[in-house]
């Protein structure tokens, strides 16, 4: 009888589950799309119950598959959408709200009243994050102050908060575990990544009782069971993480200087910095890698806000392409960019910029402009964004970075990997399975099970597809680059002439 091993990979959009067999291949999968709601500005909600629903019928979708065909599965491991926020009632398990998702704006004034008062530095040396709505703290708060009855209920012990993988962990296992791990638990702007455990003083600040707060457990864990009767069998549950986390492990990147970048409809980009946090001081976030042992690992972390989302926008808003893959055939019709950029600031700029009131554009519109132009510009734009992210994890980190990770739907575009390696001028290395999340959750219920003996087995299951090498002189990658420069003064003000309290709506 084959072990597999079930992943759940809950992300912002959509919940995958995949069934792996114990050399990491993917044997099943299943998704489904989960509704963003928008009930204001700025705002932006998830249902918990269309979540876990979604994850109860596609696991039990896969295990029917499992039974059909003889196979056992061993254990499951969990990745999530990181930040996002719920609060639920200990008794019922009944969600007071709907989730705050990372990428909701609402408490943004709350975060700047706060940093007004000069508490950006405390946030920052304790968790390595700014003081900004993204992370799950100044949520819990509004959750707590919105709430009728939720902060007395809260201080009596009768409220539980939890980021996705708690509250699946606690629906999963009938409400006998309340926990997280130290990936999720580093994104709620309460932990201490340094002595590895909550804060009281950040607990004070944000006024929120530690009676709601969960246990937080290393990413390969005893996480518990699933509750009788849920599926045909009980199962443990031994491996979670938060989804680019889990991707860092299954990418194997288990070195300083080793950097995976995930390209979806965001782009996230992970450098392992190894058992001591590195300080930026280009704005990147400092946050863990995973916990093995009781042992943190160290990442620093950029995000691009709009990667794949470009594309959906060509596609889905300007109609002027019908498929995401055609995008490769289009760019590769061009010899060259014909001096036009595109930056797509729909949202303003994140690292190194951060400028959320920078607005997109595109330069260097002429007559002979035709729909392969934009959409070369388009994919052109990930990859200067990555070559700005690299440049600043160069210049904070000690390592040097000899290779870029790559995984995420946008992966699969050849083009675009051959453009990103020639402007990164480092080896571009996509993987045999671009599903790291779950590859990554999956081995971390596999070391917990002993289905997997170490890291070493993880690193030893992947295998590079493709490495695209940089093939560009570097003349003209310094004039690519000097173009997009240009284009990027074009949409941003200097930091000083920002206006004060704009609301902006980027998150970090
Ligand atoms: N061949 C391709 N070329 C360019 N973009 C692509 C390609 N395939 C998928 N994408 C983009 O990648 C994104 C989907 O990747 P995926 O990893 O599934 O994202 P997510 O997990 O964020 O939903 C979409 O935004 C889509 O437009
Ligand atoms: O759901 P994804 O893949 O867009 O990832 C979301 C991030 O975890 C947010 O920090």
């Amino acid at each position: 009888m084959m072990d597999c091993i079930l992943a759940i990979d809950q992300g912002t959009t959509c919940t995958r589950t995949i069934l792996f067999n114990p050399q990491g291949g993917i044997v099943a999968t299943a998704q489904r799309d989960v509704t963003q709601h928008f009930p204001a500005d700025g705002w932006v909600e998830n249902d918990p119950e269309e979540i876990w629903q979604s994850v109860v019928d596609l696991c039990r979708e896969l295990l029917s598959i499992a039974a059909a065909r003889g196979w056992r599965v061993a254990t499951i491991g969990i990745a999530n959408q990181r930040e996002t926020t719920i609060i639920w009632e200990r008794a019922t398990g009944r969600p007071i709200a709907p989730a705050i998702v990372w990428q909701d704006r609402r408490t943004a004034r709350r975060c700047r009243t706060l940093i007004d008062a000069g508490q950006n530095p405390l946030v920052q040396n304790r968790t390595g994050l700014p003081l900004d709505p993204y992370f799950s703290a100044s949520k819990i708060a509004w959750l707590l102050d919105n709430v009728p009855f939720a902060r007395e209920a809260a201080r009596k012990g009768d409220l539980a908060f939890g980021t996705i993988d708690c509250f699946l962990l606690w629906r999963l296992t009938g409400g006998a575990v309340h926990a997280t791990d130290a990936t999720n638990a580093a994104r709620t702007m309460l932990f201490d990544i340094h002595r590895q455990r909550w804060d009281e003083e950040l607990l004070d600040l944000f006024d929120i009782p530690a009676a709601l707060l969960p246990d937080v457990r290393d990413n390969a864990a005893d996480f518990g069971q699933t509750a009788q009767r849920l599926f045909p069998n009980v199962l443990t549950i031994g491996g979670m993480a938060g989804d680019q986390q889990a991707a860092t492990v299954g990418q194997a990147c288990f070195s300083p200087g080793m950097v995976k970048s995930t390209y979806g409809t965001g782009c996230f980009m992970v450098m392992n910095t190894g058992t001591t946090p590195v300080v930026s001081r280009h704005h990147l976030l400092t946050t863990l890698a995973y916990r093995l042992e009781g042992v943190p690992t160290y990442a620093l972390e950029g995000g691009i806000f709009v990667a794949g989302a470009t594309i959906q926008w060509l596609r889905d808003s300007l109609h002027l392409i019908q498929s995401a893959g055609q995008t490769e055939e289009l760019a590769a019709s061009l010899g060259s960019n014909a001096g036009i950029y595109f930056v797509p600031a729909f949202t303003g700029l994140g690292a190194p910029y951060w400028d959320p009131d920078a607005r997109g554009a595109i330069f260097g519109l002429t007559r002979t402009t035709g729909i392969a132009e934009i959409v070369r510009a388009a994919l052109e734009a990930v990859c200067y964004q990555t070559n700005d992210l690299l440049t600043a994890m160069l210049a904070d980190a000690a390592q040097p970075i000899t290779e870029l990770r790559v995984d995420g739907g946008m992966a699969g575009n050849s083009w675009l990997m051959q453009f990103l390696a020639d402007l990164l001028g480092i080896p571009v290395a996509r993987p045999s399975a671009i599903e790291s999340t779950a590859i990554g959750a999956a081995c971390l219920a596999g070391l917990q099970s002993g289905l997997l003996g170490g890291l070493e087995d993880i690193a030893a299951a992947r295998h590079a597809e493709h490495v695209f090498h940089p093939l560009l002189p570097a003349n003209r990658r310094a004039a690519l680059l000097d173009g997009w420069k240009a284009a990027i003064r074009r949409v941003t003000l200097p930091p000083a002439r920002r206006p004060r309290n704009s609301g902006g709506r980027v998150p970090l």
